[in-house]
């Protein structure tokens, strides 16, 4: 560990305990030497739309990836919902989490990938349903009920029988983002989910996403290099550097005064 990794937890995060959501404790991810998360703390409170910026690189996706248990961190502690998802409670230890354990804290979380995801062989419709259905236990009546209110709520009540294919990417991303819906999971992370799309339909989808944000009670955790969606729906910007929050606030805090170096760098370079 770097010899200033106190400096991470100074930075005042205004999630409190009680209401939050989403709490690193003192998280590192390496890949080989590279040390992408440095004793990582912090949280996300319930309700609140929270956006990740900072360099490529900085470990924003990382954080993602290590809420969908995709990667494992070496140290540290991760919970979601009062629950370890890292970890469980043995015989009064904690002790790894098993897969079983895993999957059950994972129910609660949400994704929205770059490259949509969608399953090419089913249809919109199905997409949304599988998981409801495999993995809640709904009946399918009910998960095609929730999934075509979904569909109306991203603007696409009309295309239930369209394969992936057959749908622009603005289209697939925003079923990708029903899908992530129908398992009313409490939080919703959102990895650079315009970046793989076509400039013209990146609107479409960003809008979709203001929707839900203003209109729902979804906690969102949100990386993104569209520094205008990051204004409009974050209660909290945290600045990312080297896998430090190395400054946190509001957006009008962090857009219009950011006090730290490395945030006025990086603001000057992308907007
Ligand atoms: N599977 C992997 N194997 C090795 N190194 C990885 C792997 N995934 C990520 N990294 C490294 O971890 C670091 C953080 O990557 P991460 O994708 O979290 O950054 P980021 O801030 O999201 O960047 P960007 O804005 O470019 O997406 C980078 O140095 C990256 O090269």
């Amino acid at each position: 560990m770097s010899a200033d990794s106190s400096t991470s937890q100074e930075i005042p995060n205004p999630a409190v305990d009680g209401s939050e959501l989403i709490r690193f404790d003192k998280v590192v991810k390496r890949y080989g030497s590279n040390v992408v998360l440095d004793e990582l703390d912090f949280s996300v409170a319930s309700g609140k739309h929270v956006t990740l910026i900072g360099p490529s690189g900085s470990g924003k996706t990382t954080i993602l990836r290590l809420l969908m248990t995709l990667v494992r961190p070496e140290q540290g502690t991760i919970k979601v919902g009062g629950n370890y998802l890292t970890h469980e409670e043995k015989n009064g230890k904690l002790v790894p989490a098993g897969e079983k354990h895993v999957r059950e804290v994972r129910k609660n979380i949400g994704m929205v990938f770059q490259q949509f995801n969608l399953f090419p062989n089913m249809k919109v419709l199905r997409n949304i349903t599988e998981a409801p259905v495999n993995v809640l236990g709904l009946s399918k009546d009910e998960a095609e009920q929730r999934a075509r209110e979904l569909l109306d709520l991203v603007g696409l009540g009309d295309r239930c029988d369209a394969y992936p294919t057959q749908l622009s990417g603005g289209q697939q991303q925003r079923v990708a983002i029903a899908r992530a819906l129908a398992m009313r999971p409490q939080v919703l992370l959102l990895d650079e989910v315009t970046s793989a799309l076509d400039p013209e339909l990146v609107a479409g989808v960003l809008d979709v996403l203001r929707d839900i944000a203003h209109t729902t009670d979804i906690t969102m955790l949100c990386v993104t290099h569209e520094m205008n969606f990051a204004r409009d729906i974050s209660d909290q910007v945290l600045m990312f550097d080297s896998g430090r929050v190395i400054e946190s606030g509001t957006p009008e805090k962090i857009f219009t005064e950011p006090e730290h170096e490395r945030t006025r760098e990086f603001l000057s370079a992308v907007l």
